[in-house]
């Protein structure tokens, strides 16, 4: 099926709804400092890994994230930019329970379609998204699964082996599982209201509710991390990748601005003492401008005008250290560290050289990193052109910024 008629079929409602569940409590994974799906794998929390592939997946509508009462911070803080999106509710003491909780809060947008993942298979993967979408039916579920692959044993009471128990046939359940979204419901209230609370996951209520349920092929990676050492493997996993692709962007921005009657002229968030000034509506730091827009490229997030168009009127005469703390803020709520930051200012004068340590100061606070990753440049235009003949000064600026994760393949 097409991505148009996918989008189709699960109506009006906004696509195919997702429930996250992240409300266990990870006793096995026994980490002191707070329950597994936040803890930090390559820098960032397992649930931030997780929620990067549902919400960049192009079919995915609607999520809902089950989260524990005390949990609703660190969620926060884990989703970043990502938490606008999602729908939050609190889960319940099991797993099923948090299920049921999450369905529900998606009754609004009555999605034809729901996945159920748990926040603890950061390793999931697109292919493995739409493998399961796609065998999605009007009356049939879909379970990522993979054959079993150790020989089989059973314990008996006193640690001995009572039998080998034959493995032809079994698959050990991954998640993202799914199914027609209505069925599902039905079946979770169904067993809820029955008092059965023994389901470890939902292709098992619907093998009970009588739906049917299609095996995919899972994927070896999209483990769950449920020991303590399967959290320690996760981060070396990442480490490791972004050792070898590590997420390094590099933005640039240009502006320029013309002179008008004045006394001095801002640049970098230094005033020096001009026979003009510069024309703008805000301070008219060239300089500031062209850096903005350079971290902002790093992140897609647009333009200075974009944050701050000069169509409003609270922006006139403004400071742009209020545009570049801003830019710098949406780049770190995205994880990202400014590695450095280059400006070349382009004017006949003033002189900019005897002001280069104040702006480097003043540009290191505004950034928050070391003097010695920024540098300012100056060059005339060799009285070449507008700047040439000392109509205007220009600025270029470069941005580089690491961020989390590592260079999609
Ligand atoms: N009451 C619960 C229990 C589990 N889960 C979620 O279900 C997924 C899979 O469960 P599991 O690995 O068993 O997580 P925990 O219950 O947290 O772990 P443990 O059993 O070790 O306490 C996890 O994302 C977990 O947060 C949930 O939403 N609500
Ligand atoms: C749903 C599940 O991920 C399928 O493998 C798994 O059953 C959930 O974990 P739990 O340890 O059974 O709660």
């Amino acid at each position: 099926m097409s991505e148009a008629s996918e989008k189709q079929a699960a109506g009006p409602s906004g696509g195919i709804g997702v429930v996250i569940v992240a409300a266990g409590r990870g006793a096995r994974a026994g980490q002191a400092d707070g329950p597994k799906q936040y803890q930090r794998i390559g820098g960032r929390a397992v649930i931030a890994h997780t929620l990067d592939i549902f919400l960049s997946h192009p079919m995915i509508g609607s999520v809902v994230v089950a989260i524990h009462g005390d949990d609703a911070e660190l969620l926060q803080h884990a989703a970043g930019v990502h938490a606008e999106r999602l729908i939050t509710v609190i889960g319940g003491p099991s797993r099923q329970a948090s299920v049921r909780l999450g369905l529900l809060a998606l009754r609004d947008q009555a999605p034809a379609k729901v996945l159920v993942h748990d926040a603890v298979r950061p390793f999931v993967d697109a292919g493995l998204i739409d493998r399961t979408i796609e065998a999605i039916g009007e009356r049939q579920g879909a379970l990522p699964a993979l054959p079993v692959a150790d020989t089989l044993k059973r314990e008996s009471a006193t640690g001995m082996i009572d039998e080998t128990v034959s493995r032809a046939g079994l698959h050990a359940a991954q998640t993202p599982q799914g199914f027609p979204f209505w069925p599902l419901l039905a079946a979770h209230e169904k067993a809820h209201h029955l008092g059965k609370t023994e389901f470890t996951d939902d292709a098992a209520i619907a093998e009970w509710a009588h739906i049917p349920v299609k095996i995919v092929p899972g994927s070896p990676d999209n483990v769950k991390l449920t020991w303590a050492r399967d959290i320690a493997l996760a981060d070396q996993r990442l480490l490791s990748a972004q050792q070898r692709f590590p997420d390094i962007r590099t933005g640039n921005g240009y502006d320029v601005h013309a002179f008008e009657p004045g006394d001095h002229v801002t640049l970098c968030g230094v005033a020096i003492p001009y026979e003009r000034k510069l024309s703008g509506h805000s301070d008219a730091d060239v300089g500031l401008h062209a850096l903005t827009d350079a971290l902002l490229a790093t992140c897609g997030a647009g333009d200075i005008g974009t944050h701050f168009p000069p169509s409003d009127p609270q922006w006139k005469g403004a400071a742009s250290k209020i545009f570049v703390e801003h830019a710098a803020k949406l780049v770190r709520e995205r994880g990202g560290r400014i590695a450095n930051a280059d400006i070349t200012l382009i004017c006949e004068a003033p002189r900019v050289g005897p002001h280069r340590a104040a702006m480097t100061q003043a540009l290191s606070a505004m950034l928050g990193i070391a003097p010695e990753r920024i540098s300012i440049k100056a060059t005339t235009n060799e009285k070449l052109g507008f700047v040439g003949r000392g109509e205007g000064i220009a600025a270029i600026a470069t941005a580089s910024v690491v961020y989390p994760g590592e260079v999609p393949a």
